[in-house]
């Protein structure tokens, strides 16, 4: 199995704060890891670092083998690394449908003006598979409902599936989720985890829900003060008693 993701001994400080020190795990090619740590472990820096907002004092970062430790978000996002943000970022005055359209065409690949005036029966055909894979989206995130709803409307959790489809939209490599559970219901919550699973895209995963971790990651990593204390499966991180030290706090 190639690795998708990997982080190699990377280290972040803020003045006398050790945000990360030293930390490297991999992600294998389709699996979903989750990165747990009480508050203030670096998760977010983490997170930070990989999708490449925050350059590390140390280390590297790889997607699919290369190193992009000083290749830009931008870059890294159209390249096919995707992130959701702990506060949701959508298009308010955009449908919902109208926001995942969004999201395929940023990357450009329309043919512009020109194209549009044409009418070209590329440009059109290329519309049409973008409209059915908003539906496909839709519908994968149980979102079909709302399809004509303003985003700006939405409950939170509703603006979290549609972030969550924006970032599926155009088949991304990677997707980085930053507490992909925070303000879903439970119907929202088993919908999220039903859509994680039927990925085959890597997934890496920050979370406090601990029975979703549980459930839905392959393998997890525990931060702890900027450090990985622990990472293995579910089963090997719950009885890890480093681990219920730090963060469940029952060693
Ligand atoms: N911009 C910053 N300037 C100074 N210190 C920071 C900055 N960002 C984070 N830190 C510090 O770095 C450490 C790691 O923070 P980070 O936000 O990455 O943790 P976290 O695990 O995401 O926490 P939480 O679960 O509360 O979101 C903390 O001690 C935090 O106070």
């Amino acid at each position: 199995m190639s690795t998708a993701l990997a982080v190699e001994g990377v280290s972040v400080a803020f003045g006398g704060v050790r945000a990360l020190a030293d930390v490297t795990f991999e992600v294998p090619e389709g699996q979903v890891c989750g990165v747990i740590g009480p508050n203030g472990a670096g998760k977010t820096t983490l997170f930070d670092v990989i999708s490449g907002l925050r350059r590390p004092g140390a280390g590297r970062v790889r997607v699919a083998g290369e190193d992009v430790t000083h290749v830009s978000a931008v870059r890294r996002a159209r390249a096919g690394l995707r992130r959701t943000f702990q506060r949701t970022q959508v298009f308010g005055r955009l449908t919902v449908a109208g926001n995942v359209l969004a999201a395929m065409e940023w990357r450009g690949g329309g043919g512009g003006l020109l194209a549009d005036l044409a009418g070209l029966p590329g440009r059109r055909a290329l519309e049409r598979r973008r409209g059915e894979r908003v539906d496909e989206v839709l519908a994968l995130c149980g979102l079909d409902g709302l399809r004509d709803a303003y985003a700006a409307a939405l409950p939170v959790g509703a603006r979290r599936l549609v972030e969550l489809a924006r970032a599926l939209a155009d088949r991304p490599y990677a997707l980085l989720l930053d507490e992909p559970t925070s303000g879903l219901d439970a119907a929202q919550t088993a919908r999220l985890r039903e859509v994680i699973a039927g990925l085959d895209t890597t997934v890496l995963l920050v979370e406090h829900d601990m029975g979703f971790v549980m459930d839905v990651c392959d393998r997890i990593v525990v931060l702890d003060l900027g450090r990985v204390i622990a990472s293995g499966t579910p089963a090997e991180v719950r009885a890890d008693p480093a681990v219920r030290a730090a963060y469940l706090g029952t060693g």
